[in-house]
C-alpha cells in the first residue's frame, strides 16, 4: 500500500531518469514561482492581503514562535495520517480551504482542484464565489467528499436557494464564512483598480440561480450583464446578520454546519449555542482586518471554549510541520488556501495534485521523525515556545 511519505521516493526514482518534480517542493516557494505564470493583477489578488498586510505576516510568524520537539525510539513504521471529522474519515487532516475566482488563476479552475483532491479523498471546499457552478464543480468532483461554503447574501430566497442546489449537488457540510461580509481594504487591488467579479469572474452562481435570475428579469446575457452585475455587488454580503440569524440557517440544512472566521472565545461558545457543528479559526489569510491576532495564536482559547464543537483551523499553514503545530494546539484539522492556489496556477490539476501530495509527505516525514504516528499522538507535549 502506498503511503504519503512513498511520494519522496518517487520523485527521486524519477530523477534516475534525468525526470524532475516539475513545481518547487518547498510549498514556501510556490508564490514565488506563481508570480512568473500570473498577470500582476491576478498574482496580486491573491496573495495579497489586507492593508498593510501585517496579519498575513503574523500568521506566518506565529507558526515559528513554535517549536516541535522530536522524540526517538518509539516505533513509528506503521502511521495513520486519517482524522475523523463528521462521522467520516478524511485520509489526512487537511482540507482544500474555500477560495473563490479559480477562473483567474487557471481555466480549468475549481474542476481542476476538485478533481485533483477527490483523487487523494481529500475534501474541497467549494466557495459561493466559484468561477463555476457548483452543480458542475460537483461532476468534477464525482465521488469525492465536497462541502459547501456560504457566503450569506442579503436576499433570504437566494441563500435558500443556494444552500438547496448545494444539498441536491452532494455538498456535505457547510461552511458560513462571516468574516467578509465585504471585502477589506485591500491597496494591491486597489492600486490596479482590480475586481475579479466586475469582469464577471467569481458570480457563476449567482448567474445560474433561479432567484437571482429572477431579480434580474430572467436569464444573463450580454444585455442584462451590467445590471446583474450591480445586483451581485447589491447582493453579496449582509452587513446587518446577528447571532439571531442562525436559526434561519440551521432550519435550512440538515448536515454539519461550521462558522469560518471565528478568532474569538466568545463567539464560539456562541456558535455552539446556536447549534453549529463546528467552527474554522481563521482570520481569511490576513485578507481582512489588517492588524488582526494571528489566526493561530487565537487557536488555543478558541479549543478550550468549543465544548462539543468540531474545531478546524487555517491561515498561514505552508508546510507539514505547520500542520502539526495547528493540530498540537487543538485543532481537529486544517484547511489550506493560497499553496494549492499557485499549483493551481502552474500546472492546472497536475499542480493542485503536486502541492497536496508534497504537503502530505512532508507531514507524514516530519510526524515520524519526530516520533508520531498520526494526528492522535498530537498535544500540547509536541511543542514548545521558541
Ligand atoms: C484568492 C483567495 C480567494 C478566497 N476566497 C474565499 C472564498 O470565496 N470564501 C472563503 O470563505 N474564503 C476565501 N478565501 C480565504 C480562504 O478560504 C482561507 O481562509 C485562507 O486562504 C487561508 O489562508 P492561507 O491562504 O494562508 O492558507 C480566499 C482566499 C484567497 C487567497
Ligand atoms: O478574496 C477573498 O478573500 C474572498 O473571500 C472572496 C470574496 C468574494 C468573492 C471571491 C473571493
Amino acid at each position: 500500500m502506498s503511503t504519503p511519505a512513498d511520494f519522496q521516493n518517487e520523485i527521486y526514482l524519477a530523477g534516475l531518469g534525468d525526470v524532475l518534480p516539475g513545481f518547487p517542493t518547498d510549498l514556501t516557494k510556490l508564490e514565488d514561482a506563481a508570480r512568473d505564470v500570473l498577470s500582476a493583477r491576478a498574482f496580486g489578488y491573491v496573495a495579497g492581503s489586507a492593508g498593510s498586510e501585517r496579519t498575513a505576516r503574523f500568521n506566518r510568524e506565529a507558526f515559528d514562535r513554535w517549536r516541535i520537539v522530536p522524540r526517538l525510539l518509539r516505533d513509528v513504521s506503521v502511521r495513520d495520517l486519517s482524522v475523523e471529522v463528521f462521522g467520516r474519515r478524511m485520509p489526512a487532516p487537511v482540507l482544500l480551504a474555500p477560495l473563490g475566482v479559480q477562473g483567474i488563476l487557471h481555466a480549468d479552475g475549481e474542476r481542476a482542484t476538485a478533481r485533483a483532491a477527490a483523487e487523494l479523498g481529500l475534501t474541497s471546499v467549494l466557495s459561493t464565489a466559484s468561477s463555476t457552478a457548483l452543480e458542475d464543480v460537483a461532476e468534477a468532483a464525482g465521488t469525492g467528499p465536497r462541502w459547501y461554503q456560504l457566503y450569506w447574501p442579503k436576499s433570504r430566497e437566494l441563500a435558500a436557494s443556494f444552500l438547496a442546489r448545494a444539498e441536491a449537488a452532494g455538498y456535505e457540510a457547510l461552511v458560513v464564512t462571516l468574516d467578509t461580509f465585504t471585502l477589506a481594504w485591500r491597496p494591491r487591488d486597489l492600486d490596479g483598480a482590480y475586481l475579479p467579479f466586475l469582469r464577471a469572474v467569481g458570480v457563476q452562481n449567482y448567474f445560474s440561480d433561479p432567484v437571482f435570475q429572477e431579480m434580474v428579469g430572467g436569464p444573463v446575457t450580454d444585455a442584462n450583464r451590467d445590471a446583474a452585475l450591480l445586483t451581485w455587488v447589491a447582493q453579496f454580503g449582509n452587513p446587518a446578520l446577528t447571532w439571531d440569524d442562525l436559526a434561519w440557517l440551521r432550519e435550512r440544512w440538515n448536515g454539519p454546519i461550521l462558522l469560518k472566521g471565528v478568532q474569538h472565545a466568545d463567539d464560539a461558545r456562541r456558535a455552539a449555542d446556536a447549534g453549529m457543528d463546528g467552527v474554522v479559526v481563521s482570520n481569511h489569510g490576513g485578507r481582512q482586518v489588517d492588524g488582526a491576532v494571528a489566526s493561530l495564536d487565537a487557536l488555543p482559547a478558541v479549543v478550550s471554549a468549543a465544548d462539543g464543537l468540531t474545531v478546524l483551523f487555517d491561515s498561514g499553514i505552508r508546510t507539514g510541520s505547520d500542520v502539526i503545530k495547528a493540530l498540537a494546539l487543538g485543532a481537529r484539522a486544517v484547511l489550506v488556501g493560497r499553496p494549492f492556489a499557485y499549483g493551481l496556477a502552474l500546472g492546472g490539476e497536475t499542480g493542485v495534485r503536486h502541492v497536496l501530495r508534497s504537503l502530505l509527505a512532508d507531514l507524514d516525514l516530519t510526524l515520524a521523525l519526530a516520533g508520531l504516528t498520526g494526528p492522535a499522538d498530537l498535544g500540547p507535549d509536541t511543542l514548545v515556545r521558541a
